[in-house]
């Protein structure tokens, strides 16, 4: 360390919890750059998000009923509910967790010309607005939206201090503070106020009132250097600067809109193109931007009109071709839930990361209470198995291939939970949207947010502004996230205890996302419905017969052991009503536990398993026999003799869902035994251990993939035995399996192209 810096260092000691000076401040805040541009993190995704306490502020009270409250008014560790700072920032700001600022009071102008103090003596102090999700990563200079000399009000602000024991002014909540555009230097909250001149000193010419004196086509120039260099949301700055001036500038506006569009902000594009059209109404370029707007709001009726307009103008534009026929499939999706599957496979596996581009379908089902569960989602009419119930684009998603790149930075005691990659970044991921999409806020929000959280009370319709709620995004989405995985369901419903389980964890960390609708379906263990993820969509299809009214239910998890389950539940904390429950409950605990032992000697063999000796053989079937005893009614196994007949068994499409039935201990070590005997090339026993595996597996949840795969290990198995018919007919129920998953129309193919694959 220099001398400089050591002097530097130990004068920061010496005034540790005390305001620092604005020489401090800036030397501080120059060192900070400096180490951002050194360590180039701005690759890394930093998923941290932040929350003050364990419900951190985010202001209610309207602007008009906030009084203002002056930088040296501010007390440490405290709310200053009812108070608005005004102040402006002085730096250019950079972000590591969050965007750091150092801004200063105004000075309050006495009538007699003077003013209540000088310009050194104005006080300065650091302001950290956290959970500004805009920008990914570390930036050493975010001033294109926060320029220096940018007015801001933030409300009901925090002071407090901070890690490195000096204090600072900490905004939560991106909706609590209001960047002031040049218009609205006018209002009440600034009468008699104004600002100090040591901006000019410190950045030369910088005109403390604006945010940059430059021509709209300059600014346009430059927001279009942006957009080349795919930084649409400072484009965006500059273009709001540009249209600041020149409110009827229809190329910016229509410029705006594109940048909007990268950005996925489809309302604000759609604001812009719309606006841009009453100024300039023929602009094909502006027209294509405003259907591309409507497609993304899934308004795909009116986007199918404009384009369809667009088309008898231009009939051989490509681009507009093909946004067209993709519309029109959108409109089949949306309003008959109809989706080619196999192609939205295809397309989730040629596609990183797998967002699809689909419309969201909801078939015959609705929310409704339910007794004891809160909401809940019921069939609208009698459904049949297969039926689509609703197909749903991920509000958001993190998949396991982005993970690379995501880095947690702990800032305060964060509860062990946040370190799971995929859920942190999926909560930064909510409230970015939240804070882009404020009018998705209602629908998040409405959604269950854990025992320790109230439902949702605002009343709006349409939340005004952005209000990112830290804490309910975390238990929404500790509640409702999905484990994605293409081809598969397995819901996320794991919490994080200790650090060692969370190391375990990442590693295996297969990604997370929320969506919304299938967030009201509640838990069965024999569910009637079964979620399929492909990418980012949630396919809900009914597994049985279903008749309206009726609730219906998914799976939580997959079908195991009764205390296997209940301790799957146990975070959620409610207890499962369903029948296969209360039959185990009312088993004697005897048997409870005799299970429970025979299973724990089971996992204990395993590894030895795994490694196929033949040895094995007897163990596992020692274990499976002594299984068996503990249910009530166990099918005996088939006899050496009837087995030589080579007859094959009734074909038991387990469409009934008795409880009796499931005898779910056997399934995992009579898994294993069937391999054991293939590897050993015992068939026949293998066959018979397929066929009462198939037989044990009612259809419900994950059982019918499973399902499917044993009805093809079936198949294989009377195809070697020469039984050709029976394997045909084993072949028939596996891909029969496969339509209760895909549908009837896609079912067969879609079956067919997981088999090539697997194969290739
Ligand atoms: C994904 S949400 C389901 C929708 C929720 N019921 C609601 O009101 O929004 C999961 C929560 O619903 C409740 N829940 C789900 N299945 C349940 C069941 N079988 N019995 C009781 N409560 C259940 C639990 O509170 C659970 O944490």
């Amino acid at each position: 360390m220099d001398p400089f810096e050591l002097l530097f260092e130990q004068l920061l000691i010496s005034q540790q919890g005390r305001r620092l000076s604005r020489h401090l401040l800036f030397e501080k805040h120059k060192r900070s750059v400096a180490h951002i541009i050194t360590e180039q993190h701005n690759d890394i995704i930093n998923a941290s998000y932040t929350v003050t306490d364990s419900s951190p502020h985010s202001a209610k009270t309207p602007l008009d009923s906030l009084k203002r409250i002056t930088l040296s008014e501010l007390c440490l560790d405290t709310v200053h509910h009812g108070r608005v700072l005004v102040c402006r920032n002085i730096v250019k700001p950079f972000k590591m967790n969050a965007v750091q600022l150092i801004v200063e009071d105004p000075i309050v102008e006495t009538g007699t010309g003077n003013s209540s103090a000088t310009d050194s003596e104005v006080v300065a102090d650091r302001l950290s607005l956290y959970n500004f999700v805009n920008f990914v990563g570390w930036r050493s200079d975010v001033s294109d939206c926060l320029p220096v000399g940018a007015r801001l009000l933030i409300k009901e602000p925090y002071y407090k201090m901070a890690a490195d024991k000096f204090p600072m002014v900490r905004c939560d909540n991106p909706g609590d503070v209001i960047i002031l555009s040049n218009e609205q230097v006018d209002m009440p909250l600034l009468n008699g106020l104004k600002w100090s001149d040591a901006l000019k000193i410190s950045y030369g010419p910088v005109q403390a009132a604006k945010f940059e004196s430059s021509t709209p086509d300059q600014l346009r120039f430059k927001g279009n250097e942006k957009v080349k260099h795919k930084e649409y949301a400072s484009a965006i700055a500059i273009y709001t600067q540009a249209l600041a001036l020149e409110p009827n500038n229809a190329i910016v506006l229509s410029n705006r809109a594109q940048a909007h569009l990268e950005l996925q902000q489809f309302r604000q594009a759609l604001k812009d193109a719309d606006l841009a059209l009453t100024i300039e109404a023929g602009n094909i370029k502006t027209r294509f931007r405003q259907a591309k707007a409507l497609y993304g709001m899934k308004r795909y009726q009116e986007a199918g009109g404009v384009l369809r307009d667009l088309l008898q103008a231009n009939a051989t534009n490509t681009g507009i071709q093909d946004t067209f026929r993709r519309t029109l499939e959108r409109i089949v999706e949306q309003q008959f839930g109809r989706y080619k599957v196999l192609d939205v496979f295809q397309e989730a596996r040629l596609t990183h990361p797998p967002r699809l581009d689909h419309a969201d379908y909801v078939g015959p089902v609705h929310v409704v209470q339910v007794a004891g569960k809160g909401r809940g989602i019921v069939a609208t009419q009698d459904v049949r198995p297969g039926t689509l119930l609703m197909c749903s684009k991920a509000y958001a998603i993190v998949f396991k291939e982005e993970l690379a790149k995501v880095h947690i930075r702990h800032i305060d005691d964060l509860p062990m939970h946040k370190n799971y990659l995929s859920k942190t970044y999926l909560i930064t991921k909510i409230a970015h949207r939240v804070q882009q999409e404020p009018w998705t806020t209602r629908e998040l929000y409405d959604l269950y947010a854990g025992v320790d959280l109230p439902p949702f009370i605002d009343q709006n319709p349409e939340i005004e502004g952005s209000q990112i709620d830290m804490a309910r995004i975390e238990g929404i989405t500790l509640a409702n996230c999905f484990k994605p995985d293409n081809d598969s369901w397995k819901p996320f419903a794991e919490l994080m205890v200790t650090s060692e389980e969370d190391e375990v964890h990442n590693k295996l960390d297969g990604g997370a996302g929320l969506w919304i609708l299938p967030s009201y379906i509640n838990h069965s263990c024999v569910a009637n419905a079964h979620p399929i993820i492909i990418g980012d969509l949630m396919f809900i299809r009914a597994f049985r017969d279903i008749a309206k009214d009726e609730e219906v239910c998914i799976s939580y998890f997959p079908l195991s052991p009764y205390q296997e389950r209940k301790e799957r539940l146990q975070p959620r904390k409610f207890d499962c009503q369903c029948p296969l429950c209360e039959f185990e409950r009312s088993e004697p605990a005897a048997k409870h536990t005799r299970r429970h032992q025979l299973l724990e000697d089971f996992g204990k063999l395993v590894p030895k398993i795994g490694t196929g000796s033949a040895d094995m053989i007897p163990r596992v079937e020692s274990i499976v026999s002594d299984l068996r005893k503990t249910y009530p009614s166990v099918i005996p196994p088939k006899t050496e003799g009837s087995r030589k007949k080579k007859k094959s068994p009734k074909v038991d499409l387990g469409t009934s869902i008795l409880p009796q039935q499931f005898r779910l201990a056997l399934i995992n070590p009579l898994d294993h035994l069937g391999r054991l005997y293939l590897l050993h090339n015992h068939r026949e026993q293998a066959l018979q251990v397929f066929l009462e595996l198939f037989g044990l597996m009612p259809r419900c949840g994950d059982m019918v993939q499973k399902r499917m795969g044993y009805a093809l290990a079936i198949s294989s198995e009377y195809e070697a035995l020469g039984l050709l018919g029976t394997r045909n007919q084993w072949v028939d129920v596996s891909k029969k399996e496969s339509e209760l998953m895909y549908g009837e129309d896609e079912g067969e193919k879609v079956w067919a192209y997981k088999h090539s694959v697997r194969m290739a």
